[in-house]
């Protein structure tokens, strides 16, 4: 349907591009999947603005029916970050104003003060290959300048060591979350990022007024899983449309508790640390928005995760895949030992039961709450965004050349789940008991949101879904 709908009479519409004004008559059609803004001025020309090309639609402050329509230009030559205009615009069609205006939190007058809110812009600066600073400044700085909000209301924070996001979570944002306070995060980050705010934010009780703090996610890192998988990267800008426009909905997490040996590993595996203790079951405890894995995926995230790969981005994780699939000396791809059991709940009764995989070698075990471990790498297509269930992909060992095929298939819109050799189910939750059978420590190695935990030789690790509200997450619904 198309709508011209204005409050203003369509000959008061108008364009401001620069310093050229033009009447115009506006047209927005939702229908379809590719909704645009179109403006044809007197002389019967026509443009248009790409529905996935727009950042946000700002009111002009003390000019009526005046907005600043915020978009990416040439989005099919952008590199590291888009190309930004405005253009000022008059009686936009409401329909329009209803599906792109900002939904910021923050007061719409600019002499007025915001709403009662923290917000905190992180900048990973060693996230992905190291443009999560430079994308700041020439993105979403330039973006925020529309908001009626000033650089003192908000607070910068640059990391300066693996710690910095864990510091500043428990140190700033739980306790102002805790006393009921509204806060918005913008991470610019990969997923590592996001599962240290996690963390931090459940390693200490949560009081009766516990807030959940709202988190944007600009997707600075290598594999940005969660990114993908709710929809932030669908369109050309970057992610930045779900800045200014996106709602905060939930985020479903996992647990995973851990045997009292198992050790996170940090500094390219040389050193190892303890994981937080859960103060209830009193083991190790690490929480997760995206993968709990163990055997190809584990080795193959923890294998690339130096400096030396990271330069590679995203193409890291099929290198480190390539050289575990056919090791140097010509032998076979591991085959890993352990007892692996999932929890089913009977949808009938209810009831939930732990059974076990009838497979004692496995070459991948993974349990996801997402659709996308990369933008194009669809790990569990059943999966939808913050939907809530976990879900399991596992296969047993294989030649190198057949596991390139099958994980070739993930690329296909995830058709791997379709292969015979492929298990693809709903779980409740996830254990893996190694019982001595891996004597090679590397084997034992448990991937958590990128992060790699090491577990001893008759350790173990138990998913289960985490149901309190920790934290919510802004996208475009
Ligand atoms: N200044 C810094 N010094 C040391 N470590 C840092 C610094 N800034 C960030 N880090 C660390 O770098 C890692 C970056 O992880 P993150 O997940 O954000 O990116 P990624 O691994 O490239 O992406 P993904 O997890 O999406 O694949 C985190 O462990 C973070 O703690």
């Amino acid at each position: 349907m198309e709508s011209n709908l204005t409050e203003a009479p369509a000959l008061l519409s108008q364009i401001q591009d620069g310093d050229v004004r033009t009447k115009v008559i506006f047209t927005y059609s939702r229908s379809g999947s590719d909704p645009k803004l179109k403006y044809q001025c007197v002389n019967g020309n026509e443009s248009a603005i790409d529905g996935k090309d727009i950042i946000g639609v700002f009111p002009t402050p003390r000019q009526r029916l005046t907005h600043k329509v915020v978009f990416v230009v040439n989005p099919e030559k952008q590199g590291d970050h888009p190309d930004i205009k405005s253009i000022t615009a008059i009686g936009l069609p409401i329909d329009f104003l209803q599906d792109y205006e900002s939904t910021f939190p923050v007061g719409i007058d600019s002499e007025g003060p915001p709403h009662d809110i923290f917000i905190h812009i992180i900048i990973s600066t060693l996230s992905g290959t190291g443009k999560a600073k430079d994308f700041y400044n020439r993105a979403i700085k330039p973006v925020l300048s529309y908001l009626p909000l000033q650089e003192n209301q908000y607070i910068l924070h640059y990391t300066q060591s693996e710690k910095s996001v864990t510091e500043l979570t428990a140190h700033t944002i739980l306790p102002r979350a805790n006393e009921g306070t509204r806060q918005r995060i913008i991470i610019l980050s990969g997923d590592g990022g996001i599962v240290d705010i996690i963390n931090s934010l459940l390693s200490a009780p949560h009081r009766g007024k516990y807030r959940p703090p709202e988190l944007t996610i600009l997707p600075l890192g290598t594999g940005n899983a969660l990114a993908h998988s709710i929809g932030i990267t669908n369109d050309n800008t970057f992610g930045l449309a779900s800045l200014i426009r996106g709602h905060a909905k939930p985020l479903p997490l996992f647990k995973a508790s851990f045997s009292p040996g198992a050790r996170l590993l940090v500094d390219e595996a040389n050193s190892e640390e303890e994981l937080a203790t859960d103060p209830d079951s009193g083991k190790p405890t690490l929480y997760g928005a995206v993968v709990c894995s163990w055997g190809m995926h584990a080795g193959l995230v923890g294998d690339s995760d130096t400096t030396e790969y990271r330069k590679h981005g995203a193409e890291r994780f099929r290198m480190a895949a390539k050289e575990a699939l056919f090791p140097a000396d010509g032998s076979a791809p591991h085959t890993y030992k352990a007892k692996v059991s999932v929890l089913k709940k009977d949808a009938a009764s209810n009831e939930e039961s732990w059974a076990p995989i009838p497979r004692n070698e496995h070459m991948y075990v993974l349990a996801t709450l997402v659709s996308n471990l990369e933008k194009s790498f669809t790990i569990s297509p059943a999966s939808k965004p913050l939907g809530g269930q976990l879900r399991l992909v596992h296969f047993g060992p294989m030649a190198g050349e057949e596991v390139m095929r099958v994980m070739g298939l993930a690329y296909q819109a995830g058709q791997h789940v379709n292969d015979p050799a492929v298990g693809y189910e709903d779980i409740e939750g996830l254990c893996v008991e190694f019982e001595g059978r891996e004597e090679d420590a590397r084997w034992r190695r448990i991937c958590i949101d990128g992060k790699i935990i090491r577990v001893e030789k008759d350790g173990w690790v138990e998913v289960r879904k985490e149901e309190r509200p920790v934290i919510d997450v802004v996208f475009l619904v």
